[in-house]
């Protein structure tokens, strides 16, 4: 394994050096090198000791800034030795040619122009003005005074007038991981430090690591089963025609299940449905019944390393604990296309069932609430009414005390007169009375019996009024059971929306790559879009070269055209993945125009923001909190734009990366988006206009944190859109950049080869992704990780003078549409974990 790996290794460095263009330059300049280092390892054997075991311990130690302090001190040493052995005639090395005597054929070499995207041209028409540039740069001076003293001041004019130098970019891959820009000086190799200052390449680097280009492929080796460890990855299967075959997993690919053919005496891949009859499927069966596709697991299998219990628990988060019961057989079928559209019509009648449902509990409270205001009232009159009853009583208990003692204090009897008796009490009087009583106990009578009556009324009244209020509570606990089984199905429908609407976009790629032509009013033009847009060709030199896309918007595509293919990205936001849209290509091919727009013609940032906020508002059952915020690269630097002046740093944690310090906004509307983008972009101009430079020399990102609770599931959802304006790539030689130009296009340079390089690993399912060779990389790993999904807009010129660089952007996206992320994964976790911890 190890020297099939070394031979890996050859093979890309020869690869690599086929690809640059330069390689005849190289091999003279290591030739030459060779002779130098020999010498200089006879003269100083103890000095090349120190700076060996110094890049050892730079190899062991994770702190890498003391060492590079240390390594810069080795190279200031080295290049003072150097520039001394040169002004010395007498040391073995002046015998060498030195830099400007160095051959016509190595110096046309020079010349030689690449059009990969690691490697531009610099034509400097004035030396002057590269002098005036290096002086500048302390570290420089040193080159300066060797030429100057080497050849004298006036043959270096005279070659100014005569020559035109090209400088070549070249990328130069130390053991210790850290990637350097280089070009070449007057027959030196230069190269741009940590701080941004030109160094002069130390000719024991050459040993010390490779000059790369994107693009430089591993291949596969083939092993016998003997060569093999007997370990935990190696097992047996039983497979149908095929007897008890071995099988391992390789790490080449991220774990590759291969059964050994002994006939053929090679691995050879396992087919899916020999796969399916790993023990690992049927475990992740075993413990998850409701999972029925074995195809899905196998996939799923696949992803995780064959990891089953990782798989369990990444199903398990997804679907919660509805796979550890069996699967309802109408769940099974899910793959095809016209299920996935039935489950979104089921889950609007199902939504609008419990809308009306839910309607209908609310008025039957309503109606609870009035009944038994009613039932209130009614309880208040009848004690009213037996109140009055009472008192009723009561008077007629008076009346009757009364008569009766009126007819007990009868006056005593008289004796009789003889002549005329006299009666004792008053006839008439007497008459009255009992004309009185009679009508008294008659309304009496009448009285009680209307107020028995009414009673007997107000009873049965208030019997039925409670035989309606239980009938109205017991069709309210129905319908709020109702509401509950269509909140459980409508959650699990959800759910399953969710993960086949998942599954499309896997099956469409979660690397999207998109061409898009600026607008032209010229006729002539170098591109050519096929009618079906999938397809552009390149016609360079009567040639014509077709390359395929997702999509290509021609030089008339409108803004909405092609916001339109970023929309299933930004949805996936909301539900909870990390997403990524980027915008590559040369300086004025679009780029700022795709992604920021005009007021008129605003462009993919801002129409996000309203859809975004619009796919919020539509989950009513879910609370989203959106935080902003905005940053630069410039230079290697990282620039808050939302709090100008402070550069921050980057903190990298597993596979998670954060910018300490860096400014977040809370935001809630468009308009609060809008005022905090404007802000940025403020703070981005200012900047820009300091430094006297119309185009966009540093990369743009905004990013936006989407986090979601939903009250129905119990579930936080965390997604992140990030919004990426990359720095133009350009022929330095075009624009004749010089100075503070030429350190940017360098760190732009540098930066969009790293891209290019994790690009490059990506496709080839390295399992070492260079994510560390710029800030660039760094801070989009968590959007070009195996669990985000990502929509890449190269954005070309079709006028014809820019052909070369618009073929070398397009050959970029082409090799980026080759690589595909792993399935893209939500970042969801249970609210009340949350809660909890606060
Ligand atoms: N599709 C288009 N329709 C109309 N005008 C466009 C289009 N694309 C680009 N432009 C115009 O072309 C000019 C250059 O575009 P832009 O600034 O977006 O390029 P860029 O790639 O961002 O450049 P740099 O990398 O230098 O910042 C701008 O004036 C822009 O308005």
């Amino acid at each position: 394994m190890g020297s099939g790996a070394s031979v890996n290794t050859d093979q890309e460095r020869g690869g690599v050096r086929e690809n640059r263009g330069d390689a005849k330059q190289d091999e003279s300049r290591v030739e030459t090198s060779e002779a130098r280092e020999e010498e200089r390892k006879r003269q100083t054997p103890e000095r090349m000791k120190e700076v060996k075991e110094v890049k050892e311990e730079e190899e062991e130690e994770e702190g890498m800034e003391e060492v590079k302090r240390q390594d810069e001190a080795r190279v200031e040493e080295v290049k003072g030795e150097t520039a001394e052995e040169q002004r010395n005639p007498q040391t073995p090395q002046s015998t060498r040619p030195g830099p400007r005597s160095s051959s016509p054929a190595a110096h046309s070499d020079d010349t030689v122009k690449a059009e990969s995207p690691d490697c531009h041209v610099l034509d400097v028409q004035s030396l002057k003005s590269q002098e005036t540039n290096l002086k500048t740069s302390d570290d420089c001076e040193d080159l300066e005074t060797e030429e100057k003293t080497s050849e004298g001041p006036q043959a270096a004019a005279q070659d100014i007038e005569n020559e035109e130098l090209s400088l070549v970019f070249e990328s130069f891959l130390h053991n210790n991981g850290m990637l350097y820009s280089c070009f070449n000086h007057h027959g030196n190799r230069v190269y741009v430090d940590e701080t941004q200052k030109l160094q002069s390449f130390p000719q024991e680097w050459h040993s010390q690591g490779h000059f790369i280009s994107p693009g430089s492929e591993g291949f596969l080796q083939q092993r016998s089963s003997s060569d093999l460890r007997d370990d935990d990855r190696s097992s047996s299967t039983h497979l149908q025609g095929r007897g008890t075959v071995t099988t391992y997993w390789f790490e080449e690919r991220v774990n590759v299940c291969r059964f050994w053919d002994p006939q053929a005496g090679i691995w050879l891949l396992l087919p899916l449905q020999w796969e399916l009859n790993l023990d690992f499927v049927q475990k992740v069966m075993a413990a998850l019944p409701g999972l029925v596709d074995q195809k899905e697991i196998a996939a799923a299998l696949r992803l995780c390393n064959y990891d089953s219990e990782e798989v369990v628990s990444v199903y398990l988060t997804l679907f919660g604990e509805i796979l550890l019961q069996p699967a309802p057989k109408d769940f099974t079928d899910l793959s095809s296309f016209g299920a996935l559209l039935e489950r979104d019509r089921v889950i609007e009648t199902l939504r609008r069932d419990l809308q009306t449902k839910e309607k209908e509990v609310e008025a039957l409270i309503q109606r609870n609430s009035y009944l038994k205001k009613e039932a209130r009232y009614h309880g208040d009159v009848i004690q009213h009414l037996n109140h009055r009853l009472a008192e009723l009583e009561a008077d007629q208990q008076g009346a009757q005390q009364r008569i009766r003692s009126l007819l007990s204090h009868r006056a005593p009897a008289i004796p009789a007169l003889k002549a005329s008796p006299k009666p004792a009490v008053d006839p008439v009087l007497m008459k009255q009375v009992c004309t009185l009583t009679r009508e008294l106990k008659v309304w009496t009578m009448q009285l009680r019996s209307t107020v028995l009556q009414t009673m007997k009324d107000l009873r049965n009244q208030l019997q039925e009024v409670r035989e309606a209020a239980e009938s109205r509570s017991q069709q309210e606990e129905l319908a709020l059971g109702q509401v509950q089984e269509l909140r459980a199905l409508y959650q699990r429908e959800a759910t399953e929306r969710k993960s086949l609407y998942n599954k499309v976009m896997e099956l469409q790629g979660n690397i999207r790559v998109f061409c898009r032509c600026r607008w032209t009013s010229r006729s002539e033009r170098c591109l050519e879009e096929s009618p079906d847009q999938q397809e552009v060709a390149v016609i360079q030199k009567g040639n014509r070269k077709k390359l395929q896309f997702d999509k290509v918007y021609g030089c008339s595509s409108t803004q909405e055209e092609v916001f339109a293919g970023t929309l299933p990205v930004i949805r996936s936001c909301v539900d909870g993945y990390n997403v990524c849209i980027l915008a590559y290509g040369q300086t004025g091919s679009g780029k700022t125009y795709t992604m920021m727009g005009t007021k008129e013609q605003p462009g993919v940032n801002i129409r996000s923001i309203p859809e975004l906020l619009r796919i919020c508002a539509e989950r009513e059952k879910v609370s989203y909190t959106l935080k902003m915020s905005m940053l630069e690269i410039y230079n290697e630097t990282l620039n808050d734009l939302l709090t100008p002046g402070s550069s921050l740093d980057l903190r990298v944690q597993g596979k998670s990366v954060s910018v300490p310090g860096l400014t977040q906004v809370q935001v809630q509307t468009e308009a609060d988006i809008l005022s905090t983008m404007e802000t940025g972009e403020k703070n981005r101009k200012i900047a820009a206009t300091q430094m006297n430079t119309q185009s966009s020399r540093s990369h743009l990102v905004v990013a936006l944190e989407v986090e979601g609770s939903d009250a129905v599931s119990g579930l936080t959802s965390r997604g992140a859109l990030t919004l990426c304006d990359l720095a133009g790539s350009e022929r330095i030689s075009k624009t004749e950049a010089t100075g503070q130009r030429l350190v940017e296009a360098a760190a732009i340079n540098r930066s969009l080869t790293a891209l290019g390089q994790v690009f490059s690993a990506l496709k080839c399912n390295s399992l070492h992704v260079p994510f560390r060779n710029s800030k660039l990389t760094r801070l989009l790993q968590p959007a070009l990780s195996g669990d985000a999904k990502c929509c890449v807009f190269v954005n070309v010129s079709p006028d014809v003078e820019d052909v070369t660089e618009t073929l070398s952007s397009l050959q970029f996206g082409s090799s980026v549409r080759q690589v595909s992320l792993g399935k893209a994964s939500q970042n969801i976790t249970p609210t009340r974990t949350k809660n909890q911890k606060n």
